[in-house]
């Protein structure tokens, strides 16, 4: 299948395009390069414009006529949605609805959403299974609650098919060391505690050690992005024969709190991290954590790479790749 991929430059679209291209589709990357890079694109061709220039997308579907979409392209940050709210209305909400009516207008019906557990705001037990109700507590959620709604929406009045893949925490970095994590300003606790771990930033900040959890700060389920991507050419298949609009979670069941985090990476590293522990971010629920038996069920998927041990050393050995985009030029002070 020729598939179009928004936001492909970015961290999960990049390695996505990778197993697509490993299983015999063919990626057309639609990208701004707001976040995203330009070398992360090696599996197919780059059109460069904005999910907003309609006439961009227009020539996008025309040239390269896709069989379906992949639409990871989006502002990511819970943080920053909560700082700059409409940002995210604007890209996210504003970006998805441009889209559909583009696909739509060029006869494309077959689409996966990158949807996120921040719809589920602050659930009511863990794990989380897909019936539970979506209540976002921050605006970037809310925007992924949207564009689900969008979605069931179009499927129901324009005969589209659709698969949003409500994600929890994306992590590690490509096996062979060919692509991984690469934003500017880094955000993510992950990459942020192994920077600690490296010196290339004095500490790391804990968000909140007063959460009702075992050890006081937040808990997360963190998923190999190999493994997410695996699940998104699966999910691209299966439209074959789902109809209508399903929502899947994506995690692996277990869940790892952020000072758990830090352990792991002072044990794989072996390396001290500093830290600093800090009040709790605006828009950060206490635990989040997937059933999920349905990626399962429909997708015959399940996480191969879900030991935080190799996710973490995924991610350690990325951040000293030369083909970090980066990286390169951060000081190893260790
Ligand atoms: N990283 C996670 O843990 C996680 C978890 C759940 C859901 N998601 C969702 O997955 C998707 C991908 O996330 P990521 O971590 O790879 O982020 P990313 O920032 O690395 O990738 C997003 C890509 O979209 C592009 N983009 C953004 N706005 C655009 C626009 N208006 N037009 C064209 N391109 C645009 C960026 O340049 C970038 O290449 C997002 O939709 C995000 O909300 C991510
Ligand atoms: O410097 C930091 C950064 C993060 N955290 C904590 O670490 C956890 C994970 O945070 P982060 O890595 O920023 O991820 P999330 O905020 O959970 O958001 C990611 O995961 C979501 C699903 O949970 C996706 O929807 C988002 O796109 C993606 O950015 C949270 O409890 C944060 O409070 C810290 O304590 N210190």
């Amino acid at each position: 299948m020729r598939i179009l991929v928004t936001g492909g430059a970015g961290y999960i679209g990049s390695h996505t395009c990778k197993r697509l291209k490993a299983c015999g589709h063919d990626p057309i990357v639609f990208d701004n390069l707001s976040t995203g890079h330009r070398s992360f694109v090696r599996f197919g061709p780059l059109v460069e414009g904005d999910l907003n220039d309609r006439a961009a997308l227009d020539r996008a579907f025309a040239e390269h006529r896709p069989d379906a979409i992949i639409h990871f392209a989006a502002s990511a940050y819970v943080g920053e949605s909560v700082q700059d709210p409409l940002k995210y209305y604007r890209n996210n909400v504003g970006g998805t609805c441009n889209l559909l009516t583009a696909a739509v207008a060029h006869g494309v019906r077959d689409i996966i959403f990158s949807s996120s557990c921040a719809t589920y705001g602050t659930p009511a037990s863990v794990p989380i299974v897909e019936t539970m109700p979506q209540a976002p507590i921050n605006p970037y959620g809310d925007t992924k609650l949207v564009g689900e709604s969008m979605l069931r929406a179009a499927t129901a009045a324009y005969g589209m098919r659709c698969i949003a893949l409500r994600y929890f925490n994306a992590a590690g970095a490509d096996l062979d060391g060919e692509l991984g994590e690469a934003h500017d300003p880094e955000t993510h606790a992950i990459p942020l505690i192994l920077a600690a771990a490296r010196g290339t930033i004095p500490a790391f900040s804990v968000f909140g050690t007063d959460y009702a959890t075992p050890d006081g700060s937040c808990v997360r389920d963190f998923l190999h992005v190999a493994d997410l991507a695996d699940a998104h050419v699966r999910a691209v298949e299966a439209l074959q024969r789902l109809d209508g609009f399903t929502a899947i979670n994506l995690g692996t069941g277990t869940g790892h709190s952020v000072l758990e985090l830090i352990a792991t990476v002072e044990r794989v590293t072996e390396r001290r991290v500093p830290v600093v522990r800090g009040p709790r971010r605006s828009g950060d629920p206490a635990a989040l954590v997937a059933d999920a038996t349905l990626a399962a069920d429909l997708l015959g998927w399940s996480p191969r790479h879900a030991a935080l041990d190799t996710i973490i050393r995924s991610a350690w050995d990325w951040m000293h790749n030369p083909l970090h985009p980066l990286g390169n030029g951060t000081r190893d002070a260790g």
